[in-house]
């Protein structure tokens, strides 16, 4: 037996829901650059759920049927309100929250595919409320309810501050949402697919799939991007900070990747939206000190910023609170976690691979008086 740390170069499965060839990112075989530039996150669902880009009335009725399904169950709102919520970090209440929905869908354990369709579409639209139903409670205050006239990208914003949004900030918005739709079978991919080939439901595909999101090597980096930026303070510090960095062999949170050897197609997109927003803000300091972070690195470790280094900055600037970087890359990864577990679920076979043994051998058992 051979085994590979991490599972690094291994291909786990076949999927025709995105790829990632010479360090160029597709959905359905849809260039990245082109998807961000041109499509809604509403199309973008779609076509990650449909294999092709709607036709005009069908996204109509999609982006309606996802809006008329962001209602949250008051419950999971009542129980938050229960929560020692100063100490509750948002993407747990996520997990927990998602977890809760599948006790108020009667169609939870229903495993034909028309149900399995029906539970994806609810399950990405209330994401939404419930994050922005947690921020807003936590701060005091009532979660508001979505408008089924606006658009998801919108929805989010206008549910978290309870104001009617900007155009350039649902415009940003919709496209950070484009770019963390999916990603080929990274960690919590992976992990909605190893739940579900169980045939377990896809509640608890989603909910395992949150809990590998949170962590720091994932989509955890953003909120601890934003944590670094706010330690370095200002431009002429960034040298200091990251060569102490580099002497203490700290990793750099947003930079580097398992599979793009060159650079994440997506960060230049965030790069160019920070650089936007910051100078309309008027705190160009998070785009520069950003900019020179990741020229040390880039020249003196050779690692590229990923996703989540500009994101920090965007979402920084769009006034979001920092621990919500993370549940908002959930907000989006729900419909690539979604269109993979349907992917799973038509052609499906548990996953079950194996371990390599290297513990004692031939220990013999010694009663308990005797240790
Ligand atoms: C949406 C996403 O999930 S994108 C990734 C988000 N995560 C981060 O930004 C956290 C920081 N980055 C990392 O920890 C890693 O680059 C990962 C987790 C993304 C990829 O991990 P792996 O492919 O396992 O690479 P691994 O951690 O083995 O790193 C290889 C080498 O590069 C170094 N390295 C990798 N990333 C970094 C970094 N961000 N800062 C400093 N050094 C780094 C490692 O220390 C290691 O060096 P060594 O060989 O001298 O020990
Ligand atoms: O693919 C990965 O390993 C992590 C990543 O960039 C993502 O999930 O967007």
């Amino acid at each position: 037996m051979s085994t590979t740390r991490g599972l690094e170069g291994i291909v786990a499965t076949q999927s025709s829901v995105s790829s990632i060839i010479d360090d160029q990112l597709t959905y359905q075989g849809y260039d990245i650059d082109d998807l961000t530039e041109n499509a809604s996150f509403e199309e973008v669902i779609y076509l990650l759920w449909n294999g092709r880009l709607p036709k005009e009335d069908e996204l109509k009725t999609f982006t309606r049927d996802i809006a008329e399904n962001m209602e949250v169950p008051q419950p999971i709102f009542d129980y938050m309100k229960n929560y020692d919520i100063e100490n509750v970090h948002p993407m747990a209440a996520l997990r927990t929250a998602v977890s809760q929905l599948g006790l108020y869908d009667d169609e939870a354990d229903v495993m034909d595919e028309a149900a399995n369709q029906r539970k994806a579409v609810r399950l990405q639209g209330k994401v939404p409320g419930i994050v922005t139903g947690f921020a807003r409670i936590r701060n005091g205050k009532e979660p508001i309810a979505p408008k089924t006239d606006y658009s998801f990208a919108a929805n989010f914003l206008y549910m978290l501050n309870g104001e009617e949004p900007d155009e350039i900030s649902i415009d940003a918005f919709n496209k950070a949402l484009v770019l963390h739709a999916d990603h080929e079978l990274n960690a919590s991919t992976f992990t909605a697919r190893v739940c579900v080939a169980t045939l377990s439901d896809i509640y608890s595909g989603v909910t395992a799939a949150i809990g590998a999101l949170k962590g720091p090597l994932h989509g955890g980096a953003n909120e601890r991007v934003m944590a670094m930026l706010n330690e370095i303070g200002s431009v002429d510090q960034v040298e200091p900070y990251i060569r102490k960095a580099f002497d203490n062999k700290e990793k750099i949170m947003g930079f580097g990747h398992r599979v793009y050897q060159q650079g994440d197609p997506r960060a230049k997109h965030l790069r160019e939206m920070s650089h936007k927003l910051t100078e309309i803000t008027g705190e160009s300091k998070w785009y520069d000190m950003s900019m020179k972070v990741e020229e040390l690195v880039t020249n003196e470790k050779g690692l590229p910023p990923n996703v989540d280094f500009y994101s920090a900055s965007v979402y920084h600037s769009l006034g979001i609170d920092h621990d919500l970087f993370t549940p908002i890359f959930a907000t989006s990864r729900v419909s690539g976690w979604l269109a993979h577990i349907l992917e799973q679920y038509a052609d499906n076979r548990l996953i079950r691979p194996r371990a390599e043994y290297v513990g004692p051998d031939k220990q013999k058992f010694i009663p308990i008086e005797e240790r």
